[in-house]
């Protein structure tokens, strides 16, 4: 089921676009990676999605309609959360928990819960002006889902985290994807792949590549063959009677490698070994790698 599709939403600011006509949808209760490299467009897409900027074209839709107030309906922690110093944590969440239509008793409840969930429990009476910023991040977090919106909107929120606060957000993410679907935009593509169940990349505006993470997984890891020879071998001839078997589709990494893809592995590694010995090819390496899923996208963005 989908929670929310984007039909062709694009953003121009005069002449530069910084979103041009991207289209993809939300499903309900899935986690979504937004990638891409920076001035990609992903904040200016959050920021669309949370209904802070309108499309200059292209439009939002919502199953049963996107509500008037999108505020009791989603959660969003921009990439630098701006908090009043000096609200303690607890004043900050209960807040944020009137503000999005919850009345004081449950304000109160949501705010204990998840202060606890975000491990600031101690920290609760402090002064916010006095947290360092891994706990701004985790406040600035269970702030945004205080309200249980459907869908939680989060611009970098691990990136400014070290390994142990990155572990410990995307656990928080982890659990709290069974309640609602959540957009994290991120360069990182490893913490995407730990909590993400769908992926957008995004370049230049535009979506580049979108699908579930498994199967994308899955088609990045396919194994290829990395034949590197010896610089002043004559290897050409024998490179160019591998590159015209059925099937394969070679590429030079550089003067003296190859990578070669093939659906079947198997035949072309034996035939490539056995005329590699016959014409007496000087091979510096010859191997089945698979490509890191960031290899892969790599390649996407450059395409
Ligand atoms: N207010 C603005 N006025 C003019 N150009 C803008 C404005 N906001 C964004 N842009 C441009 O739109 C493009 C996309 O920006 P956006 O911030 O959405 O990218 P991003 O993928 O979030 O990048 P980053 O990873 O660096 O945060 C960039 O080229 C940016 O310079």
């Amino acid at each position: 089921m989908k929670l929310l599709t984007a039909q062709r939403i694009g953003r121009r600011y005069g002449q530069t676009i910084a979103l041009g006509e991207a289209s993809f949808s939300i499903g309900d209760r899935r986690c979504i990676a937004l990638l891409g490299p920076n001035g990609a467009g992903k904040t200016t897409t959050l920021s669309i999605l949370a209904g802070l900027l309108e499309p200059t074209s292209g439009e939002m839709l919502a199953e049963g309609g996107l509500p008037a107030d999108r505020r009791r309906w989603m959660g969003f922690l921009p990439q630098q959360p701006a908090f009043f110093g000096w609200m303690t944590g607890r004043e900050t969440m209960e807040t944020a928990g009137r503000l999005c239509g919850l009345s004081a008793k449950e304000a109160s409840n949501r705010t204990k819960i998840l202060l606890e969930q975000a491990g600031l429990t101690d920290a609760a009476d402090r002064r916010v002006g006095g947290y360092s910023g891994g706990m701004k991040q985790r406040l600035g977090l269970a702030q945004a889902v205080i309200h249980r919106p459907r869908l939680l909107l989060l611009d970098e929120p691990v990136s400014a985290l070290d390994p142990i606060g990155r572990r410990e957000v995307l656990t928080m993410l982890e659990q709290w994807k069974r309640d609602m679907s959540i957009v994290l935009s991120t360069h990182v593509l490893h913490d995407a792949e730990q909590v993400c169940d769908d992926i957008i990349l995004m370049n230049k505006g535009s979506v580049v590549l979108q699908g579930e993470m498994d199967h994308i997984r899955q088609s990045a890891g396919r194994p290829y063959i990395r034949i590197e020879t010896e610089a002043g071998d004559n290897a050409s001839e024998w490179l160019a009677t591998l590159e015209k078997l059925p099937g394969v589709r070679m590429s030079a990494t550089s003067r003296y490698s190859r990578s070669i893809e093939t659906d079947d592995i198997d035949g072309v590694r034996e035939t490539a070994l056995r005329t590699a010995l016959e014409g007496g090819i000087k091979l510096l390496a010859f191997e089945v790698a698979r490509k890191s899923l960031e290899q892969w996208f790599v390649e996407a963005l450059n395409e």
